[in-house]
């Protein structure tokens, strides 16, 4: 990936934790990295990390090969309609990271030109632990796996059919929040408990990576791994059952379905 010049387009939360991410890693040449934005000022702490940065699209996309589209759905086909005179054939690849717009719209923004696939990453690309979920129109073996390899780079990624795009958003993109909110809500118990906040994050973050390294590692189901903790008549199921009595799983999954209702609408 070394000469693969890559430009992101619209650096805001998501934009800028992707530039961040491939920066840090070293399968990419930094000074290929073109980062966007209108308000420059917001994105000048990418430049020590030696990113090239500009709020000229047109000379980003002219600069690069491969194009990550972060604006806002509704800036999207304003953004491309700009930059369509610089995008050619057997040049580039453009890679949209907007919420809901399907690959047809935008290939056909671009009269079907170049190739086109949609990625949903998440923030902790920041810190190369993204979860990424990509879909392709018009794309071969070798820009598929073009693509994959830049959102290997900020975490881990999976090539999945285009009508799961939404789910992904909702698991994968939206998920992290649903996960900070677990961890602010484990926090805020472990203050009422005795310890302040700052000792209350440090041991909450490191359980929360611990549980999910072994999920990772080991690939048990969470139940089974929640049964080595629940002592018979001890205190962990006596919280669980409690935590269920409240309604703890079933307000997450219809949090993750009422997200879903509204991507689908
Ligand atoms: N924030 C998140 O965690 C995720 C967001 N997404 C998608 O990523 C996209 C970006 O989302 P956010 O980063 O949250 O939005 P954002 O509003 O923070 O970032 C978009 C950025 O694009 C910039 N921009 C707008 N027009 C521009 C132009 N003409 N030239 C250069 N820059 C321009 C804006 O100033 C802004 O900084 C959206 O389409 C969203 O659906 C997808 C997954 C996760
Ligand atoms: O909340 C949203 O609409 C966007 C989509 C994924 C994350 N943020």
């Amino acid at each position: 990936m070394k000469n693969e010049k890559i430009c992101v387009i619209g650096c805001g939360n998501l934009g800028k934790s992707i530039a961040k991410g491939l920066l840090e890693h070293e399968d990419f040449n930094s000074e290929n990295v073109i980062a966007t934005r209108r308000k420059l000022k917001l994105i000048e702490d990418l430049k020590p990390h030696g990113a090239e940065i500009t709020s000229d699209n047109l000379y980003a996309v002219r600069n690069s090969n491969i194009i990550l589209v972060a604006v806002k759905p509704y800036n999207v086909d304003k953004i491309i309609n700009e930059i369509k005179p610089e995008i050619i054939e057997d040049k580039h690849i453009l890679v949209s990271l907007a919420t809901g717009l399907g690959t047809n719209e935008i290939s056909e923004m671009l009269d079907d030109k170049i190739p086109v696939f949609r990625a949903m990453p998440n923030i902790a690309a920041d810190i190369g632990e993204s979860v990424t979920c990509i879909c392709g129109k018009n794309s071969s073996v070798e820009h598929t796996q073009k693509v994959k390899s830049i959102f290997d780079a900020i975490g881990e990624s999976l090539i999945i059919n285009e009508e799961l795009m939404e789910a992904a958003t909702i698991l994968g993109a939206c998920g992290i929040a649903f996960v900070f909110r677990f961890i602010r809500a484990m926090i805020q118990g472990g203050i009422q408990i005795g310890f302040d906040a700052n000792t209350a994050n440090q041991i909450v973050s490191q359980t929360v990576k611990g549980a999910a390294k072994m999920l990772q590692e080991n690939s048990n189901h969470p139940e089974s791994e929640i049964d080595k903790v629940t002592t018979p008549k001890g205190c962990t199921i006596v919280g669980l059952n409690e935590m269920e009595h409240q309604g703890f799983s079933s307000s997450l999954i219809r949090g993750i379905v009422t997200s879903f209702e509204k991507i689908e609408k």
